[in-house]
This record gives structure tokens, sequence and C-alpha cells, in this order.
């Protein structure tokens, strides 16, 4: 159906400005004043922002890890990240050595098919390169249209590569039109430091921060930047958490490298103080990279504002306090590593980004959208408000307030990593293709009904200019 949004005001990456949009077929056929409203329903937004919706590129749903698996499916996930304002996520499709690529993507399809409420994609991790993975990957690259790879630089002897897999991956990516992504903490390091800490009977969640130095993140960023750099290839570091990660992205990038970099809301917001917490709290605080000391959001809110970083994606990963983090009640290294953050990844960075005065309102549409939309192929249909894109549609309130906590949030989790945080700016009503799926802070969409996205080739150094209309 017919859906006029009026009276709003539209944001995108590049302007602001008071203007209706006409959705129709779900897409946007029109964006002025004075629009043909016969037969349109119409949606009045006035005193709203109307923004594209959120593209989250760093999800874990249904994902077996650390002896369990994350507590939010394809189900629960999207609905909550559509409560949050996004409408496509790109989740990590994990694959296991020897097993071909296709049969990993054929799981993640099942996990996805019949329960995403919005749009997703895939990242295809890559554990290891051999003749039989390189023979997979053009096709991954055509038929699936997965255009981004990820390489795990740390969890050893589990998903962690190692330097020759990383290298190859990156020449790989270059010749097949695809972003590198790696998870850029020294592997090796890790692994001595926390066997260490353990024989000296430090158990509890702090030891995992204490064991998963600044260094640690700053030396495989390097390392991997100067990889991409070697290879003449691009590179996405994902979750950035410090300033020693931070000031290697710089660097890299000030050399002309490819490079991108993105962080989460719980870096920018929360510190390593909370794995201090008692009876056994601070495990709800155990990521990988760990929280860091407090002065770092700010050297990460800036590397926002100043283009270090590009884009915020949630690294949801969710696990329940009690029977999953508890896993590791008597030894850190048995938690599982992870939190829910999908729900609010748009709120924190509007409330404590935009409403705090650290980035403006076309840096907050660029950041939680339009970038991660260039980087992964989806742009123009994805990630902007333009004729022609898909009516993926954010309609917000910039005033309304709400208080975040496990009792009133809808991921599938015992707790929240937020609890108790005020945020200003809420979305109230989120389309996705033109259909709602939270009409007036409801959940009105169904399983099932996000689709598939197959995406464009990476094109070295001109994702921020991409401007080609797909054909997906
Ligand atoms: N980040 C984290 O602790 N868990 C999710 C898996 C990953 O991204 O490393
Ligand atoms: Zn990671
Ligand atoms: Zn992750």
């Amino acid at each position: 159906m017919k859906k006029l949004i009026k009276n709003g005001t539209i944001v995108t990456a590049a302007d602001t400005f008071s203007a209706d949009l006409l959705i129709e077929n779900g897409i946007i056929s029109a964006i002025g004043t004075n629009l043909p409203a016969a037969g349109a329903e119409i949606i009045n937004a006035e005193g709203r922002y109307v923004f594209p919706g959120g593209i989250d590129p760093h999800t874990h749903l249904d994902m077996p890890f650390c002896g369990t698996v994350t507590k939010d499916d394809f189900e629960t996930g999207t609905i909550a990240a559509a409560f949050g304002g996004t409408t496509t996520i790109i989740d990590f499709c994990l694959t296991a050595k020897g097993e071909p690529l296709k049969t990993a993507i054929q799981t993640w399809h099942k996990k996805s098919r019949d329960k995403a409420v919005i749009d997703y994609g895939f990242h295809l991790m890559i554990g290891e390169i051999n003749e039989k993975v390189l023979n997979e990957l053009p096709q991954i690259i055509e038929k699936e249209g997965i255009t981004s790879f990820k390489v795990f630089m740390a969890y050893k002897n589990v998903f962690q590569a190692d330097d020759e897999t990383l290298f190859r991956t990156l020449l790989a990516a270059k010749e097949l039109g695809a972003l590198v992504m790696v998870h850029a903490e020294n592997g090796d390091v890790i692994d001595f430091l926390t066997k260490k800490a353990l024989k000296e009977g430090k158990t509890e969640p702090i030891y995992h921060a204490l064991t998963r130095p600044p260094e640690v993140e700053g030396e495989a960023t390097g390392r991997a930047a100067q990889l991409a750099g070697l290879a003449d290839s691009q590179l996405y570091v994902v979750h950035v958490s410090c300033a020693d990660a931070v000031e290697k992205i710089s660097e890299a990038r000030a050399k002309g490298f490819d490079i991108w970099g993105e962080t989460c809301p719980q870096y920018l917001v929360l510190d390593e103080s909370y794995l201090e917490k008692p009876d056994f709290e601070g495990a709800k605080y155990v990521w990988s990279p760990p929280l860091r000391e407090k002065w770092n959001q700010e050297v990460l809110w800036n590397a926002l504002k100043t283009g270090q970083l590009q884009t915020i994606g949630s690294d949801q990963c969710s696990f329940d306090f009690k029977g999953q983090k508890d896993l590791g009640r008597d030894d850190f290294t048995k938690i599982p590593n992870g939190g829910p953050t999908i729900e609010d990844r748009f709120s924190i960075l509007f409330s404590e980004g935009v409403k705090k005065g650290r980035i403006d309102l076309n840096q907050f549409v660029d950041i939680t959208s339009t970038r991660a939309a260039k980087l992964f192929g989806l742009y123009p249909k994805k990630g902007t408000i333009s004729v022609g894109s898909d009516a993926d549609i954010v309609i917000f309130d910039p005033e309304m307030e709400r208080t975040l906590s496990a009792e009133t949030h809808n991921m599938a989790v015992d707790y929240n990593a937020f609890e108790g945080m005020k945020v200003r700016g809420e979305p109230v009503s989120v389309l996705v293709r033109g259909e709602f799926v939270i009409r007036d802070k409801k959940f009105v969409g169904s399983p099932g009904s996000g689709k598939y996205l197959k995406r464009a080739k990476y094109k070295q150094n001109t994702s921020i200019d991409q401007n080609e209309t797909l054909s997906i």
C-alpha cells in the first residue's frame, strides 16, 4: 500500500530538511511537498526525525560460542533490533575447518530464513585458506552476494587464524572484491596471560580485562593494518575498544591504506570498573576486547567525530546471566564473551552522541546507517533516504525518554548491560521496505518477512563515494 509520511524532518548523512516522503511498492518514490496523496495512508511525522533505517554490521544471532549458544536468535534478535531503529543486520556466519563454506552458509540461511523480521546479510568467517577455500570463494561472492570475510586474530584454538591465513585472505579479497574484517587482539599473548593468571589463582571476571590489555589490541590492529597495506587490500577492524587501536587505524589511514574502524555502544559508555561488580555480576560485562579505562571513551567519541572510526556495530552476542555467564563462576576464561546490545545501539548513539554534542545529526546517520551500507555493498538501496531506495525508515522522537532495562527490553536475555541508563530520543515507528515492523512502539511485523540481502562487491578506496544503483 502507498504511504505518505508527512511533516517530518528528513535526515540523511548529508542533509537535514523538511519534506514529505511517498512510499510505493516498498520503495521511496518521491520526496518533496504537495506529493500526490490519493490512495495513500498518511503518517504524520510532525516534530519527528525521519531517518534511514539503521544498519548494524556486526551481530551474532543463534551462534554457538564458549560452550553454549547465544540467547537471541534471528527472531528475538531482529525484533529487538527493529524496536531499536535497525532495519538491516549483517550477521557473522561461522565456518569450520575442513567443512565446505557452502555448508556453513546453508546453516546460517536455515537459522534466519523463517525468523528474521528485518533484512539481513552474512559476513563469512575465514578460518583457513587452502585450494578448496580459494575455489569456493568466487561462487560465494557471485551467488550468495557475501562480500565481506571475517578473520579472528584471537580465541586461540577456537577461531584464531594465523598471519598467513589473514594475509592470504587479504590478497584473495582484493582480487575478488570483498572487505576483510578482523577481530584484532593478539590471541597467543592472551592465551599466555590467561593461563598465567589462572595458575596464580586469579579467577574473577576482572581478570578477563587484565589479561587482554590494550597493547594486545593495538599490536594486532597495527599488524593487520600493515598486512593490509602490504597486500594493497582493504581492512575493516571490528569492535575497536581503545586508544591504542584507534592510533594504529589513524596511522594507517594517514598512509593512505584502505582501512576502516567500527566501535560499539558498550565501549562508548561502559568501562573496566564494571567487571569488578560483586557477586559475579562483573561477568555481565565480559566482552572481547574488554571494557577499558574510562578515558578511552572520549578517544572513541572523538574518533567517530573526526572520521578515524566510521561505524558502530552492536556486536550483539547475548547470553543469560543465569545458566550461561554462570559457566565461568570459578574461571573467568569460561565466561561466554559478549552481551545484549542490538536494541540500544541507535538510541545510545543518539542520546550520548547527538544530544551531548559529540557528533552532529548527519554524522549520526552516517555512523549508524549510511557508511555501513557503503562499505558492505548495500548503498544506495539501503542506508539513505533517496528516490529509488528501499523504504527502510525510522520515525524518531528526539525528546522521548526511556530507561534501559531488562524489565522492558525486547531481547531474550535476563539482564541489560545498560540497566538504569536514561536515553533521550527514541524510534517510534520503523518501516522495512515500506511495511511497518514497529508502529507506535508496538511490534507489528512477522517472522520470516526479513529478506536475505545479496551484496555488491567492495570497490577499493571508492566506498565512500560508491553511488551506483544495485540490482538485488
Ligand atoms: N565480542 C565478544 O565478546 N563476543 C562476540 C564475539 C566477537 O565478536 O568476538
Ligand atoms: Zn570479535
Ligand atoms: Zn562480534
